[in-house]
């Protein structure tokens, strides 16, 4: 397979501090999106700005085919003067790249934009920034394209739009998407990098990384107060109900003990606001990366 970027143990350092450790990945040539993942501060977007070159390594190397990167950060700002197609036409000057307004019409029509021929981007709504933000980078011809979280700074109409846009450029090209967003990651994503305190820990198929967190199915239980979930993990514990608390204060009950949860509903119901199961998620899978649950072997290598 033609990888696009190779890089191994690639450490990035600003001053003692190693925000990237030791990091060996590569990304191939193939359309489809790859989401980039890890809390924050985890590197997401120091390995972006090394691969872009604006970071130097500290230590290893970065192997680049000799092809078109292009990269959008998360809210794109322009000249709020100009209209979209004078922005398009700016940036072939910026890059040296002779204009063709055929390609530039094709662009915006592809981003959705070609109906505000005379619009000033600075009248422009945040989902068309990116749109625009999107088109610039298209107009590179990139192999691979950055999306630097592309929907953080929209409402939820604009979010499906742009997603919708990202999975269609996905259709000729790989994109890379950084998002903190993992429901929008696993709906669109095929592949995952996942960073943790600057180290990859996972490269791969998404589905893999799900099923690589050896989860079962689970009870999930919201508690009504932070006041009553000490009486409802204390109800848990004497009955021998295994459970383990989420990064969003919910109990999670594995679903084998679901007999058991029921007999004990009469004690804990009133305490609880939502009772739903719930199944694998890249969101689940990355709780347990991340921070790991008791008693449970995770195998993530
Ligand atoms: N220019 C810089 N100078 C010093 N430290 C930096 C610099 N850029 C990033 N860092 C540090 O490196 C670490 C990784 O930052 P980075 O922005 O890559 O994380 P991230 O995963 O993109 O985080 P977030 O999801 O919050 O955007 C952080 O601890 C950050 O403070």
């Amino acid at each position: 397979m033609n990888k696009i970027i190779d890089i191994e143990n690639l450490t990035v350092s600003f001053g003692n501090f190693e925000a990237l450790k030791n990091v060996t990945c590569s990304i191939e040539a193939y359309p489809g999106i790859i989401g980039l993942i890890g809390p924050n501060g985890a590197g997401k977007t120091t390995l972006i700005h090394a691969i872009l070159g604006q970071y130097k390594a500290s230590q290893g190397k970065i192997k680049l085919a000799n092809q078109a990167l292009a990269y959008c950060p998360d809210t794109p700002e322009f000249p709020a003067h100009l209209t979209a197609k004078e922005v398009l036409q700016q940036s072939c000057a910026l890059h040296e790249k002779p204009e063709n307004a055929e390609q530039i019409e094709t662009t915006l029509e592809k981003v959705g934009l070609v109906d505000y021929p005379s619009k000033k981007v600075g009248g422009y709504s945040r989902g068309m920034k990116q749109r625009l933000g999107i088109a610039v980078a298209l107009l590179l011809d990139p192999v691979l394209i950055f999306l630097d979280e592309p929907t953080s700074a929209l409402d939820p109409i604009g979010r499906i739009e742009i997603l919708q846009l990202i999975m269609e450029v996905a259709q000729e090209k790989t994109v890379v998407v950084s998002s903190h967003l993992l429901a929008d990651i696993e709906n669109i994503a095929d592949r995952l990098l996942v960073l943790n305190h600057g180290q990859l820990i996972f490269q791969g198929k998404l589905h893999q990384f799900i099923e690589n967190s050896q989860m079962d199915d689970f009870a999930e239980l919201e508690i009504k107060s932070e006041q009553v979930k000490q009486e409802v993990m204390d109800i848990l514990q004497v009955n021998d109900i295994e459970f383990y608390p989420e990064i969003t204060g919910k109990l999670m009950v594995k679903s084998e003990y679901t007999e058991k949860l029921l007999q004990v509903f009469p004690d804990i119901g009133g305490k609880i606001s939502v009772y739903r199961a719930t199944s694998n998620s890249l969101e689940l899978a990355f709780e347990r990366a991340i921070m790991g649950v008791k008693n449970e072997k995770i195998n993530f290598s």
